[in-house]
């Protein structure tokens, strides 16, 4: 269930990466498919008072599932529906480093300083904020920027690949979120490693797609391309993963 900007994106980079997406938000429908689910993806970027419902049953189905809280300081609202969403045990939380640190504080009194969907703060900042909120929760927290930290409270892993043109295309970060919960259903019981492979193999993808890019447009093609090509040799040379503490 992921947000309206970002439905093609999100479907085309798990085709790509070989996964098997479907988009199917309607409550009248999720109890009969969400259980036949290797993984769920739930994003509240486009939140509305229809969907949510249908978040929280496909967050309940059972399934290993994976949150990407966008803009979540936008509203009292959408912090509610986010701390909802977080209390039904996410394996992984993926955000930007502003929807971290909102979700952390689990209050938008500070929501002058955030943007909206754009993160207005480098990845390093939101660190100790994310490894509170994975102690306190249980979750695996993924904070995407420049360099993506990966913790589950306790260890700290960082993924340095990635362009920055990135931030210039909107919705990768729903995509890699998307491409975390692909790899959450191949191995459920490790979301740290999950996640640390999907955000590393996407910014992989991400350099690979700049070397014939132009601009956002054109990158955002060749970063499709680039996932759909990537072989373990390339992976296993370029992927820059390290474990921090
Ligand atoms: N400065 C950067 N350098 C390299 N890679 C980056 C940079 N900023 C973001 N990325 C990569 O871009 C992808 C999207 O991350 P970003 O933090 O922009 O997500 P987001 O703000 O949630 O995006 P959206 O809401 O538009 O989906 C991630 O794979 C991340 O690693
Ligand atoms: C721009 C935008 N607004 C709501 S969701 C979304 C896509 C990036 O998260
Ligand atoms: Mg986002």
């Amino acid at each position: 269930i992921t947000n309206l900007v970002s439905m093609d994106i999100v479907a085309n980079a798990l085709l790509a990466a070989g996964a098997s997406p479907a988009m199917i938000h309607c409550l009248r429908e999720v109890p009969d498919f969400t259980p036949r689910c290797d993984a769920v993806c739930i994003n509240v970027g486009t939140l509305s008072e229809d969907w949510l419902p249908s978040m929280h049953a496909a967050a309940s189905a059972c399934r290993p599932w994976v949150l990407d809280p966008v803009a979540a300081a936008a509203s009292e609202f959408r912090m509610e529906a986010c701390l909802s969403l977080l209390a039904l045990r996410p394996a992984v939380v993926r955000g930007n480093a502003s929807e971290i640190l909102a979700l952390a504080s689990r209050s938008i009194a500070a929501s002058s300083t955030f943007k909206g969907a754009d993160s207005s703060h480098d990845s390093g900042d939101a660190l100790e904020a994310a490894k509170s909120l994975a102690q306190s929760t249980g979750t695996v927290i993924a904070v995407s920027g420049a360099v993506d930290y990966i913790t589950d409270g306790n260890q700290v892993v960082g993924a340095s690949n990635g362009v920055a043109m990135m931030q210039k295309i909107t919705a990768t970060g729903c995509a890699v979120t998307a491409l975390i919960t692909a790899f959450v259903a191949v191995e459920p019981s490790d979301a740290l490693v999950a996640a640390a492979c999907a955000l590393a193999i996407f910014g992989l993808a991400g350099e690979i797609g700049m070397e014939s890019a132009k601009g956002p447009a054109s990158l955002r093609m060749h970063l499709v391309d680039a996932l759909y090509c990537l072989d373990e040799q390339t992976v296993t040379s370029r992927v820059k993963i390290t474990l921090q503490s």
